[in-house]
């Protein structure tokens, strides 16, 4: 008899990092299945970046193992690991737009100047063109929006943009670093909407990083909470406005008053949450 065991396509084992006396991740064990969207929350300074910046190979733990498909990242070589990087695409933040290169060409920058062999013999011409189509996925008029540069764009329009340069390469992992930010609520949905419908598009299996509940519960399949470094939930990412860990309950319900302290220097009278 056989047993089939699935490997995930990224799995966490007791990941710590500090930076001198700052013990930023503690001991993180997490499992993402291949195809899964993967939503972590947490507050300001919880350590949602530097855990991102580790599963993209660009910060180095003190301590534990990150595997995609089986293999640790660490254990790579060079050239290794920065073909796992180009299986992977990423929204930033704020997009993060070159300034000085047209719309289409930040959309293709990956086939233009990436390293991944297959796409070396891309021509402008081909680039053009595919940077167009997926423009169009994005909701954007390629023939409006193409060649006008970053900063003549929204913020929204700048984000589908982002999105359209991380998904160009049809990557295997997409990360999303706080996707709504910036957005009013209705923008944010359309974005949320958007990064679904590509990612389940392609089958890639994607890992967010958000503070926006609505967002999280939009994008996520599953979902953890980092509170001081520390996983200190997992579950479905629709559970979690019912979970019944305190921390996670006053945070997803926005409460003042719960175990998480945050210090103010002016004192806040009245009014209960
Ligand atoms: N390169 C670094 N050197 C020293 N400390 C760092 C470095 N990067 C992050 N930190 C520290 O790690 C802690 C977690 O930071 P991180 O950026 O991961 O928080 P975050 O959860 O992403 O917060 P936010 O939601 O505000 O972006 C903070 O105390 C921060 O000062």
């Amino acid at each position: 008899m056989t047993s089939s065991v699935t490997v995930p396509k990224i799995r966490i084992r007791n990941l710590s990092k500090s930076f001198g006396n700052n013990q930023v991740l503690r001991n993180i064990n997490m499992d993402v299945p291949e195809g899964t969207s993967f939503v972590i929350i947490g507050g300001s300074g919880s350590g949602k970046s530097v855990l991102l910046r580790c599963i993209l190979g660009l910060m180095v733990p003190d301590s534990g193992s990150i595997e995609i498909d089986g293999k640790n990242i660490f254990d790579l070589s060079h050239s290794q690991r920065d073909e796992k990087l180009e299986q992977m695409g990423m929204l930033f933040q704020n997009a993060a737009l070159f300034d000085s290169l047209p719309i289409w060409e930040n959309v293709a920058f990956a086939l233009l100047y990436g390293h991944r062999k297959k796409h070396k013999t891309i021509t402008r011409l081909e680039a053009h063109e595919k940077a167009f189509r997926v423009l169009e996925l994005v909701g954007l008029d390629p023939e409006r929006v193409g060649d006008l540069y970053p900063d003549e764009l929204s913020g929204g329009m700048q984000k589908r943009v982002g999105l359209a340069r991380a998904i160009v390469s049809k990557p295997e992992i997409i990360f999303f670093d706080e996707p709504t930010t910036g957005l009013d609520p209705i923008m944010g949905a359309v974005i949320d909407g958007l990064i679904k419908a590509c990612v389940d598009k392609l089958g890639s299996t994607a890992i967010a990083i958000t503070h926006d509940m609505a967002s999280a519960q939009r994008i996520g399949d599953q979902a953890a909470m980092l509170y001081q470094g520390e996983l200190i939930w997992q579950g479905q990412a629709d559970k979690l406005l019912e979970a019944d860990n305190p921390y996670v309950h006053q945070f997803t319900h926005g409460l003042r008053h719960g175990p998480i302290k945050v210090e103010t220097k002016i004192e806040i009278k009245g009014q209960g949450g």
